[in-house]
């Protein structure tokens, strides 16, 4: 691999720094090469490249945002002997303490700016004397992503959708019911999901939804902190609903009182926050037993049954 790097990453120098981080997915490794230090992930399944390239896909569109750190994704690179690696920039990084407010603050500066791209595009078009075609701002009119991105190791649904309940049931909470159907064949959760499919466009009266660029799986393993501000990685980046993002930014910890109160503060609640804050933890609760088994079960079929009473 590391011959195969040295090549890849025009490098004379590929020493190991001895500093490794492996998630539940992947083992990373940071090397000091030529020109700094990088994070290598590696993976050997047969899905690795598609993964890593969502992940690079996902990590340049925050980039271009300007709103939120994350690391500069460097390359993804092929092995021989199978599987993939993916190269970014080396961060230093603790656990989230000090930055958890500009955290906060910045994650809704992420999830906003598309809304403010789309209202300076609107805006110059409207504008009397001056042509169409003013501006050069990448704007996005659709819920997904121009590439899978995946959430863990399973590849989600991107495919431009132009109705967000729509692409939420559908390529979201169907998608993972049919793996569930076809893993466990649970009657339970089928019958259960038969009911709440129904309900779903109930949740979302009078909210209206600008697609926003998301991290896609922020949960308090993917935050951190450097020496200058906070820092997000690993995303699964999709443009959706900005309330999906603190689905799994509640399950798991990690986020306290002033990440929440300086993300409100900018993006406040909507009328039914709660009641789909609970619809979108349901699509990871199934893409836990997805990936883990049955373990998350009961947590995803007492969820489904709290939506329906
Ligand atoms: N750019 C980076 N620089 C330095 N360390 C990193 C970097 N990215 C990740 N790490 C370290 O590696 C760990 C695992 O990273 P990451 O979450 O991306 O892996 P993963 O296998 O996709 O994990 P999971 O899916 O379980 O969240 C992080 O918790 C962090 O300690």
């Amino acid at each position: 691999m590391e011959g195969k790097l040295k090549k890849e990453l025009g490098t004379a120098m590929l020493k190991s720094t001895g500093h490794s981080g492996g998630g539940c997915i992947s083992e990373g490794q940071s090397y000091d090469t030529d020109t700094g230090r990088v994070f290598v992930k590696i993976n050997h399944k047969s899905e690795a490249k598609l993964m890593f390239d969502g992940e690079m896909a996902s990590l340049e569109a925050i980039l271009k945002t300007e709103t939120v750190k994350v690391p500069k994704p460097v390359k993804v690179v092929e092995l021989d002997t199978g599987g993939c690696v993916f190269v970014m920039e080396h961060l230093d990084m603790r656990g989230l303490t000090k930055y958890s407010k500009h955290l906060g603050e910045q994650l809704a500066d992420l999830h906003v700016h598309n809304k403010r791209q789309l209202d300076t595009f609107n805006k110059e078009h409207q504008t009397v004397g001056k042509g169409a075609g003013q501006s050069e701002l990448a704007v996005v009119e659709k819920f997904g992503f121009r590439v899978p991105t995946c959430c863990g190791y399973l590849p989600q649904e991107n495919e431009w959708q132009d109705d967000w309940v729509t692409f939420y049931s559908q390529q979201r909470l169907q998608h993972q019911l049919n793996m569930v159907e076809k893993s466990y064949g649970d009657r339970e959760a089928i019958e259960l999901w038969a009911q709440l499919q129904l309900k779903i466009p109930q949740f979302f009266k009078d909210v209206e939804i600008v697609p926003a660029l998301l991290h896609g799986d922020l949960w308090g393993g993917n935050v951190a902190q450097c020496a200058m501000g906070p820092v997000i990685f690993d995303p699964a980046s999709f443009y959706g609903h900005s309330e999906y993002e603190l689905g799994i930014a509640g399950m798991f910890g990690g986020f306290n009182s002033s990440f929440y109160s300086a993300y409100h503060d900018k993006i406040p609640q909507a009328p039914g926050f709660a009641k789909r804050n609970q619809l979108y933890q349901l699509f990871h609760y199934l893409n836990h037993w997805n990936h883990f088994g049955g373990g998350y079960r009961g947590s995803s079929i007492s969820i489904m049954k709290n939506l329906l009473k």
